[in-house]
């Protein structure tokens, strides 16, 4: 493969102007181009190299990409416009099995005449990028990285995931999964930074990264890409609680261990990365950010309305303990806690994954520390989304898998996340009012599962 490491990467303005009017229309269409509903007005280069010379009888290049778009998400108007990675294969024809993956055939400038497509289907660049990893290659601005205490065999079957997913994972081998982030942003990404940390401490419930990808860019280091051990023959917790359900199976036990499996992992986060008081400021600011939230929801979304002003209690009621004194310890969380999140390997073992937090959001608001309630109200609210999911879920299943998660946390962080009523509602509602406006973007038909949380939420019973 040492081909796939030796070209440096002409970066070429006439390359994206031959690629653009084929982005334009195919970037669209891609589960994990964040800007749907805006059209692209156009994009700039943020970087290219060349992986296998355009040339050849096989082309890779790696593209990093920002798609102008009115209204983008990208808070620094001096950069609209998100960032993308992508890999694209060029070759003289597609051979059929590789059909799908067709971006199109460039008119002019340096790929006139070639056929470029998505690279990550192709199992020869898909194999090209694991061999870089584990030869920790250096190609222009791109950088792989690797942890050489772990072994990378090199002869492993690369596999493209195909589910719904924000971002494009690699199976190479069912030893090891490539997750490459799509949209890209600098600093150093959570998903990253956090495995790290959590390997350092001897953390077992994440997998530990065993090498990444990195842009070094003028503005500061891109995390491109983590690969990680893959556990073999796992399901995640969604899957598994609907399976439980439908045979009719008690899901507690796998409840309390999934409590205990973030317990571990908030320890371990506690130990390895810097934790902070929340007093009367920072609480006040938090509430304002959930107050914010709930408002512009209520606009959004007009069912909502009728119980804004029982849902402001929550928070209101997190406001006037912070004014009584009370502070509250903050630290690094998963800070996109839900059971889809959680693997359940053949042995029983729980792992968490994607760190990366919430992607909409801004790279620093998701690198600070905050409450663990946080990770905790986003299970909560799942093992609420599954009772509702299934129609043969008996009275009481949420609950009852609520309190054994409850349970399983204090058993290892001695914390019963219950001794703090007035947070953990603050964060449920804020993540029930998140789930509102996504499911009335995204799955109308959902609506009622956090419309029925928000009914609980804005008229608790009394204790
Ligand atoms: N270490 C792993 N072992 C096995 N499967 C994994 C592993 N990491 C991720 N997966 C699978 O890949 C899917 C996508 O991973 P995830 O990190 O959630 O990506 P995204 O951010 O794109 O949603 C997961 O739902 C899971 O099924
Ligand atoms: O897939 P992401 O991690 O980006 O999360 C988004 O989609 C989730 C649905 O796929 C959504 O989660 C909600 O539905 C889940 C069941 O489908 C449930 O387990 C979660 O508890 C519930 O929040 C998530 O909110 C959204 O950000």
């Amino acid at each position: 493969m040492s081909e796939a490491v030796t070209h440096s990467a002409p970066t070429s303005t006439d390359l994206l102007a031959s690629l653009d009017p084929l982005l334009r229309e195919w970037l669209p269409r891609q589960r994990w181009f964040a800007g749907k509903g805006r059209p692209i007005t156009g994009f700039s280069l943020v970087a290219a190299t060349e992986l296998l010379p355009s040339t050849a009888q096989l082309g890779l290049i790696h593209l990093l990409v920002r798609a102008r778009q009115p209204h983008a998400l990208a808070q620094d108007t001096a950069q609209p416009g998100d960032c993308y990675q992508l890999l694209i294969g060029v070759r003289a024809t597609l051979p059929p099995r590789l059909a799908p993956a067709l971006i199109g055939r460039p008119r002019s400038g340096p790929l006139a005449g070639r056929t470029v497509y998505e690279a990550l289907q192709d199992p020869r660049p898909a194999g090209l990028l694991l061999e870089a990893l584990r030869s920790r290659a250096r190609v222009g601005e791109l950088r792989f990285e690797r942890d050489m205490r772990q072994d990378i065999r090199g002869d492993l079957v690369p596999r493209l995931v195909t589910a719904e997913q924000s971002n494009s994972s690699i199976v190479y081998g069912d030893t090891f999964i490539l997750k490459l982030l799509r949209r890209v942003v600098p600093g150093i990404n959570p998903d990253l930074e956090l495995p790290l940390a959590l390997a350092r401490e001897g953390c077992p419930r994440v997998p530990a990264p065993t090498a990444w990808m990195l842009a070094d860019l003028a503005d500061d280091t891109h995390v491109l890409g983590v690969l990680q051990p893959f556990v073999k023959g796992a399901a995640d917790g969604w899957e598994l609680a609907l399976r439980g359900l439908a045979k009719g199976e008690d899901f507690r036990g796998a409840a309390r261990e999934l409590g205990r499996a973030t317990a571990e992992v908030h320890t371990a986060l506690a130990r390895a990365l810097p934790t902070v008081t929340l007093g009367r400021g920072p609480l006040q600011s938090l509430v304002d950010g959930m107050t914010q939230r709930l408002d512009e929801a209520a606009r959004a979304v007009p069912a909502l309305r009728p119980y804004a002003p029982g849902l402001h209690t929550a928070f209101e009621a997190l406001a006037d303990l912070a004014a009584e004194g009370q502070t509250w310890t903050a630290q690094r969380i998963h800070g996109d806690l839900h059971l889809g999140q959680c693997l359940r390997a053949p042995s029983g073992a729980w792992s968490l994954i994607d760190f990366e937090g919430e992607p909409a959001k801004p790279l620093a608001e998701r690198r600070l520390p905050q409450p663990t309630a946080r990770d905790v109200a986003g299970m909560l609210r799942s093992f609420d989304y599954a009772a509702h999911a299934q129609p043969a879920a008996p009275d009481g299943w949420a609950d009852a898998c609520r309190a054994a998660y409850c349970t399983g946390y204090a058993e290892v962080s001695g914390r019963d996340p219950r001794t703090d009523p007035v947070l953990l509602r603050a964060y449920e509602t804020d993540k029930a009012v998140y789930e509102v406006v996504y499911e009335a973007r995204h799955r109308p038909d959902w609506l009622p599962v956090p419309m029925a949380a928000v009914r609980r939420l804005a008229h608790p019973a009394s204790p």
